[in-house]
């Protein structure tokens, strides 16, 4: 089986696809450059899976993958989840004086959950968003005064050095990524369930929305909204409940909430992480 992730190696990415594979055979990784890259590799049919990340515990939501799974992801489910903690390093290919640091590169993701870091230390550097923080490793090669945010891994295999350690604002740190395939996953009974959806733009419609899952005592993980592009001041909701497609309590509750929204589309059922 092929799983699609945001390469090169050594990104954050490549250590939840390394967490979700334990123990599972037979499995090729395949790298790509962006993340529309990597969801795109289950609509091209170039892997079986992908594994992309969605939202930080610091700075929320992947904002293109999360817009990308609402409105182009046709025929894309999710099957699973992923979290994993996230430790930010300073890296350089030399030593490095922080004085005579200039540019910083690295994920926009990583640079958004150091951002305290970087305007205390560096408040002068130019800093330089990359496709990954891989890559912006692999950016500081022989670049005296340049350096990249990123996972230590990656230090460790493009051979540079780290200047500095755990370095996001805040120390608990954690990505959750989800599992992307054509099919979600079966009932295991410890499940959830993403959908989006939009409502009518009159007064109580999301309140009316909610209140179905509310009637029915269905536990809400997760609620976010993004814009419809289609109109100023019109949302998509985003919405993670407990539970499987597949049970009668959240299979009545899809069909109640059909009749109370605008368009619903359920992107997968999929075992809770533990
Ligand atoms: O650049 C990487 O290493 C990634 O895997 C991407 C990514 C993200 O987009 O959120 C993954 C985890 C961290 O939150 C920072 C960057």
């Amino acid at each position: 089986m092929k799983i699609g992730y945001l390469g090169p190696k050594g990104t954050f990415s490549e250590e939840a696809v390394i967490k979700y594979t334990q123990g599972v055979e037979n499995c090729e990784v395949v790298e790509f450059n962006t993340i529309p890259e990597v969801i795109n590799c289950i609509s091209n049919s170039l892997c079986e899976e992908a594994v992309i990340p969605i939202e930080n515990s610091i700075e929320g939501s992947v904002n293109i993958a999360v817009d990308m799974l609402i409105n182009d992801a046709n025929g894309i489910m999710i099957k699973g989840e992923v979290i994993i903690p996230i430790s930010h390093c300073l890296i350089s290919d030399a030593p490095v004086e922080f004085k005579d640091v200039h540019c910083i590169l690295s994920h926009q993701q990583a640079i958004a959950q150091c951002r305290e870091y970087i305007s205390k230390k560096f408040p002068n550097a130019e800093v330089k968003a990359t496709d990954s923080t891989a890559q912006a490793v692999l950016g500081v090669k022989s670049k005296p005064g340049v350096v990249a945010i990123g996972p230590e891994r990656a230090a460790v295999i493009y051979g540079m050095r780290i200047i500095d350690r755990n370095i996001q604002d805040v120390k608990e740190n954690y990505t959750r990524f989800l599992i992307l395939s054509q099919k979600d996953w079966v009932v295991t009974g410890k499940d959830k369930t993403s959908i989006v959806f939009s409502v009518p733009n009159v007064p109580g419609s999301l309140y009316n929305a909610l209140g179905v899952l509310a009637n029915k005592k269905i536990n809400m993980t997760k609620i976010e909204s993004r814009p419809s592009r289609k109109k100023l001041g019109e949302y998509v909701f985003w919405v993670d409940i407990e539970g499987h497609r597949e049970d009668e309590i959240v299979k009545d509750a899809l069909e109640e909430l059909k009749g109370r929204t605008d368009f619903l589309k359920v992107l997968g059922s999929y075992p809770k992480f533990k």
